[in-house]
């Protein structure tokens, strides 16, 4: 498979089904400081990030706002001074979409 961040995302629609343990599997290896919780019932993937200072972490967390712009798909993002929590979910299937997966992966190779 090439480079999960290469992956094309796809228009993620109500209905669409969520990974699959099998893609789980294929996928969790691309990302491993990933980590996958689960908060209301919703599965989501979430890694926390580390900066000198606020200045360092707000320009990331502007960084992947881009990524997720250019993907029409969206993180909730918690910027702290020296640190961004970024997590991954698919609202409108209230869960883990491939496109989270990708979307961690273009995530990772931003955080410089
Ligand atoms: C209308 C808009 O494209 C949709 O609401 C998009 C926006 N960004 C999104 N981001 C995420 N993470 N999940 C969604 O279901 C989603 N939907």
């Amino acid at each position: 498979m090439s480079q999960l961040s290469q992956q094309p995302c796809e228009a993620c629609r109500k209905g669409a089904p969520t990974v699959s343990e099998a893609e789980i599997a294929l996928f969790k290896p691309e990302i491993p400081q990933w980590k996958i919780v689960e908060r209301d019932g919703i599965m989501q993937l979430e890694r926390a990030f580390t900066f000198p200072d606020f200045k360092q972490a707000l320009a990331f967390t502007n960084r992947v706002g881009e990524i997720a712009e250019a993907a029409g798909h969206h993180p909730a993002l918690l910027t702290e001074w020296g640190k961004v929590t970024v997590t991954w979910w698919s609202h409108k299937i209230r869960g883990l979409h491939r496109n989270d997966f990708i979307l961690a992966a273009r995530t990772d190779e931003v955080a410089n």
